[in-house]
């Protein structure tokens, strides 16, 4: 990524309230869909001659002291400059959220997210963030043991979690000898001991746990986590983790955090590349949706946070207005 570029990329992140929505809806060729009629969703910009083609973000209305919620969409030339922002994005989340409480949640989710952490592991990212404070959970996991080639636990072993000192009992993985029912069990009382101490925080307007940032991909189909297109799971409201021994894609049995603790998040980094995923994108940024047929990546929805799509040309190349 070149400096401008970068620097782009970082004002846009770090300043979501200076952007003018109405300024941007206009002058910056959006989407008919996006435009017309979706007051809380995304707004994109596309600077000319930048290698970056972001740059979006408002805040949803909200009352006086109630919730807000930011949304924003980034788009990438290339994949590379993809993951080089998102490390520099989770590196200042890392050092806020250290600072401020002593601990960082991090919840990934297997799939192509766990490439695109690469350039954390690498330096400058890889001296200058503090690891000690990174407590990393999952927000699914295949019901498979630990070192099978279907394991979210393993890819993000292998290709980020064994390259950066974190310390090992903070790395908090499912449990993979017990049942599905067991394992979401177990990871729910897990987390409820983990928010007794303080190591997470619980969202006080919905009480559900408040990871710091959770870092998801999305599948062809529209699914996150392991929550999939038409599936019941996808409407639990009570459980922080629930399972499914029926998932459309391979392997059947999963274990996946619900709607209500994703939601409850304060950050969102929801990384989609590639041409395969260009349907369920402009589906989930098309207008006329009814709310019957949601796509599960639509029904991600802050209630107090900051939701960031970062997506390179591909993925949104069904846009056409972009
Ligand atoms: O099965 C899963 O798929 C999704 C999407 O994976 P991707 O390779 O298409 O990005 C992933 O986010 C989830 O964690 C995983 O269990």
């Amino acid at each position: 990524m070149t400096t401008s570029a970068a620097a782009s990329a970082t004002a846009a992140l770090s300043t979501p309230s200076s952007v003018n929505p109405h300024r941007s809806s206009s002058a910056l060729r959006l989407p008919a869909s996006l435009r017309r009629s979706h007051p809380n969703r995304f707004l994109s910009s596309s600077p000319s001659r930048s290698p970056l083609v972001p740059v979006s973000a408002m805040a949803s209305p909200a009352a006086a002291g109630e919730t807000s919620s930011r949304k924003k969409l980034i788009i990438f030339d290339a994949e590379d400059d993809l993951a080089a922002s998102l490390a520099k994005y989770t590196s200042e989340l890392s050092a806020k959220f250290a600072a401020e409480r002593g601990a960082f949640t991090v919840v990934l989710s297997g799939g192509s997210l766990v490439k695109a952490l690469r350039k954390l592991a690498e330096p400058p990212y890889l001296e200058a963030v503090d690891w000690s404070k990174w407590h990393v959970f999952w927000v699914d996991e295949r019901v498979v043991p630990k070192d099978h080639a279907d394991s979210n636990y393993r890819l993000a072993s292998d290709q980020f979690l064994s390259k950066v000192p974190i310390p090992a009992d903070q790395v908090h993985a499912i449990n993979d000898e017990l049942s599905s029912e067991g394992a979401a069990g177990d990871y729910e009382t897990r987390l409820k001991q983990l928010a007794k101490n303080g190591v997470i925080e619980l969202s006080p307007v919905s009480g559900f746990p408040k990871f710091d940032l959770m870092l998801m991909g999305m599948g062809p189909d529209g699914h996150v986590a392991s929550l999939f297109p038409g599936h019941p799971v996808v409407n639990e409201n009570q459980k922080w983790v629930t399972f499914v021994k029926d998932s459309p894609k391979p392997p059947p049995e999963r274990i996946t955090f619900t709607f209500p603790v994703i939601n409850s998040s304060a950050h969102i980094a929801l990384v989609i590349t590639g041409a395969g995923k260009a349907g369920a994108v402009h589906k989930a940024l098309s207008e006329g949706q009814s709310t019957s047929d949601l796509l599960p990546v639509e029904m991600v929805s802050l209630q107090n946070g900051e939701l960031v799509w970062f997506t390179d040309k591909p993925a949104v190349s069904m846009l056409s207005s972009i």
